[in-house]
């Protein structure tokens, strides 16, 4: 697998060839005539003992795998929606990832459910680029330079949106509160090998003080996973190829939301907190 400095570096190259063809004032006045951002925090703050499902359209898996089935993303992005996802994740990145810029319009002209984009963020051009093609929410990566980290996340909250900062290990979780993350994902998988370990996210809930919105992300199969990870104490669960591989995306949406509203978790986290 790549390492993660390899992924900065293609990611800063791409940036510096799109940034090449609009210069970041041009980005930066687009930002200020596009349409304001949703509060994302309030739009996903569970209401007690429900959890929030953000369905992710992509063109391959985590693992780079070809996902052929993704089809037109705006048309699955409606199906999103439809099934009542709180909100959508799209993937930008081009190299590995195959995504695009125009996913992300594309999405965005669909739907008004609050928009992630999931890319490698390395720089503040980047967090105008996503705000001037109607993200909300942006993904920041907690193994990135503290300072940069900071500074990209003050970035993404001056601009109105919600910078989502994902954290592998109780370390990196750590480094992102203190660098003033308000909410946090812990990716079941394993950066390096691309193994699957859904305790990753306890280890990271652990050390969050409650404050911090909690995303778990990453291999979640199923209704049951939603469930576990709602008794693990996420707010949120972000779910991409099983949606995108099931029969019938908008229901399969649906029926991880309503395992998210179960009343069984209802009931079992009144009990906890009586
Ligand atoms: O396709 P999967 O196994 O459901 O995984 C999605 C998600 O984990 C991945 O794309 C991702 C990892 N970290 C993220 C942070 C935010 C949004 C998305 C992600």
């Amino acid at each position: 697998m790549t390492s993660f400095e390899e992924m900065v570096a293609s990611a800063r190259a791409v940036v510096a060839e799109r940034e090449s063809r609009v210069p970041l004032e041009e980005m930066r006045d687009r930002v200020r005539e596009a349409d304001s951002p949703t509060n994302a925090l309030d739009a996903l703050r569970s209401r007690s003992g429900s959890v929030s499902v953000i369905a992710e359209v992509k063109r391959v898996t985590a693992t780079f795998a070809d996902l052929s089935g993704v089809g037109d993303v705006a048309v699955l992005s409606r199906f999103y929606a439809a099934g009542g996802a709180a909100g959508v994740s799209v993937v930008t990145e081009p190299v590995r990832s195959h995504g695009r810029l125009a996913d992300l319009d594309a999405v965005r002209a669909s739907i008004d459910v609050p928009i992630l984009v999931n890319d490698l963020v390395v720089t503040p051009y980047q967090v105008h680029e996503a705000r001037a093609h109607g993200a909300d929410l942006l993904l920041l990566d907690a193994r990135l330079e503290p300072l940069i980290l900071e500074a990209l996340i003050e970035r993404t909250h001056s601009l109105g949106m919600l910078a989502v900062v994902e954290a592998h290990s109780r370390r990196e979780a750590i480094t992102a509160v203190e660098t003033g993350a308000l909410c946090v994902s812990a990716d079941a998988r394993d950066p390096l090998t691309g193994l699957v370990d859904h305790c990753r996210f306890e280890q990271v809930a652990e050390v969050l003080p409650s404050s911090v919105l909690r995303v778990a992300t990453g291999g979640v199969a199923g209704p049951r996973d939603v469930m576990s990870y709602a008794r693990w104490g996420a707010d949120v669960v972000l779910v991409g190829e099983a949606i995108i591989r099931s029969q019938d995306p908008q229901q399969f949406v649906a029926e991880l939301v309503a395992a998210g509203n179960h009343p069984a978790l209802q009931n079992a986290m009144n009990r906890e907190a009586s």
